[in-house]
């Protein structure tokens, strides 16, 4: 049982679910544009497509060997072929001239089929050798080829006008394959997000370059660019930003500009030099307006129940472009590296789901695939180690998959059964969690129907753990109420690095 403790009451902290709705509140999707195939893999469809060309456009053979007419090969057998002249050669791309009763021609899989045939016999059911050489005099059947045989009808996929994708299908490989089957050179979709990433911090280095005393190496920066296209949106700027106000905010207006998001970190706790804090700082609701001449940011900086990541904050980008306003939206994570995945994996990614239209798509999505807060409690592990989690925060946790411990160190958990009697699904997943130890022991499988986790490091959720942070496989979800993880806890389970798009 996990051990629970009381939630300490936190007046101006919101629920993770609290502030993802405000900040998706905000948020619409981008305008759908017409967009060419070749460009339109890993986005959402903004319009029903239906089939202007049937598929197989025609009909054609299925093998590499002789169009006939059934009838004519009604008694073949392979001790007494019927023999029929071949009236040459029907290439793929080419349109044959029609069968004359008695006679074959040969055919190459995906050629038309000759006008008058209705079946094709393959190669091998011939006395002709497979392979390229000339076309013979004559071919010797060995088979009664039935009307259809090796034949794919005209439509038989789809037919003219027949539904093909609905909008908001999500443009896999095989989707985007499908539009093209169906005559469409390009679809409407939903564009990728366009995201500016800008890090603040005196502190900050460019990688690889010698550290004055107190600066480090700018990782922040390299990690979100490549969250951004882990989440199949489309990196539009990098820049870094000093510790004041003022440069933030230009820093800002001038990423606004060729984005449709701007992800910023640091600087949004406590710290006296903390600049999204100062440019936050002068409205008592902790919202703020900051105009400069080019424009205006608008931010609100909240206290979020979660671990790491509590510090967070949203708002718009306000500026002119092209004689018009526009908004962009904003989203500030912490600085601390650990802090940067779990919130863009918690808030950054369903926004860029909601600004890509991807909010109503079932199935797996790019990156980690979550889509709102409570996608990630939808998967499910159980732990391998214990550790501590902050009561009052929801812990997202960087975790490795690991074998199942042995059935020792796992029943030697105390209330370990109550646990399993509460849990939804709790009979089945015991019994196999029973087995899995069980199989462990005697065998020393690693074959196992549950997943095992642990922490990649043993600081646990640390937020400043930026090296070790790579050897995470997944971010364990532990709820608020809970003070300590044991052996064979359920926790939560957002894969990291699964499927992307770039
Ligand atoms: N008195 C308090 N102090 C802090 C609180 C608090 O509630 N009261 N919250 C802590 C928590 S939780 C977090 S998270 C951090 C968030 O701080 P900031 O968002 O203001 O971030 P910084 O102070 O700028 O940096 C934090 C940490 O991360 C390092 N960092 C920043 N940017 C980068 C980067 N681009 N690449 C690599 N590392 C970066 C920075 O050097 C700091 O070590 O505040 C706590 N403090
Ligand atoms: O919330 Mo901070 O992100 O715990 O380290």
């Amino acid at each position: 049982m996990p051990e629970t403790a009381e939630k300490p009451a936190m007046p101006d902290t919101l629920s993770v679910e609290a502030y993802v709705a405000e900040v998706l509140a905000t948020l619409t999707p981008l305008p759908a544009v017409d967009t060419p195939l070749f460009a339109a893999h890993g986005l959402v469809l903004a319009q029903d497509v239906t089939a202007a060309l049937p598929v197989p456009p025609w009909t054609n053979s299925a093998m590499d060997g002789y169009a006939v007419r059934a009838r004519d090969t009604e008694s073949a057998a392979p001790q007494a072929p019927v023999i029929l002249p071949v009236a040459g050669d029907v290439p793929a791309g080419t349109a044959p001239a029609p069968l004359v009763p008695g006679t074959a021609q040969r055919i190459m899989t995906g050629a038309m089929l000759p006008e008058n045939a209705d079946a094709v016999v393959k190669v091998e059911d011939t006395d002709q050798a497979p392979g390229p050489h000339p076309p013979p005099a004559e071919v010797g059947i060995r088979v009664a080829a039935r009307p259809g045989l090796n034949v794919r009808q005209a439509g038989e996929d789809v037919g003219i006008g027949d539904s093909v994708l609905t909008a908001g299908t999500f443009m896999t490989a095989t989707a985007v394959a499908s539009l093209a089957s169906v005559g469409l050179s390009a679809v409407r979709a939903f564009p990728r997000p366009r995201v500016a990433v800008v890090s603040t911090g005196a502190e900050l280095v460019e990688p690889g370059q010698e550290l004055p005393a107190g600066a480090i190496p700018d990782s922040n920066s390299l990690l979100l660019a490549g969250l951004v296209a882990e989440h199949g949106a489309r990196l539009a700027s990098v820049s870094r930003s000093g510790d004041t106000a003022e440069s933030l905010a230009m820093a800002l207006i001038e990423a606004a500009r060729g984005a449709d998001l701007i992800v910023t970190s640091g600087g949004v706790s406590a710290g006296a030099f903390d600049p999204l804090v100062m440019l936050a700082e002068d409205d008592e609701d902790g919202e703020n307006v900051e105009n400069t001449a080019d424009g205006t940011v608008r931010l609100r900086l909240s206290k979020v129940a979660m671990q790491p990541g509590k510090p967070q904050g949203h708002g718009v980008v306000r500026i002119e472009d092209g004689g018009t306003h526009r908004q962009v939206p904003i989203i500030t994570l912490p600085g601390n590296p650990v802090s940067v995945l779990v919130s863009f994996i918690t808030v950054v990614a369903p926004a860029l789901a909601r600004l890509a239209g991807r909010d109503s798509v079932p199935g797996p999505l790019p990156g980690s695939g979550v889509r709102r807060p409570h996608d990630a409690l939808s998967m499910r592990a159980r732990a391998a180690a214990a550790w501590r989690t902050p009561p009052g925060r929801r812990q997202h946790i960087p975790v490795r998959f690991v074998q199942a411990p042995a059935r020792a160190s796992v029943e030697d958990v105390e209330g370990m059964e109550d646990m399993e009697n509460s849990a939804p699904g709790a009979a089945a997943e015991s019994t196999e969690r029973a087995e899995c130890a069980e199989r462990t022991e005697s065998t020393g499988s690693t074959a196992s129907p549950v997943l095992w986790v642990e922490p990649t490091h043993r600081l646990g959720s640390g937020s400043h753990l930026v090296a070790s942070m790579a050897a995470a496989e997944a971010l364990a979800v532990v709820g608020e109420e809970v003070a300590e993880v044991a052996v064979g806890d359920e926790v939560g389970l957002i894969a990291l690095n699964r499927t992307h798009l770039h």
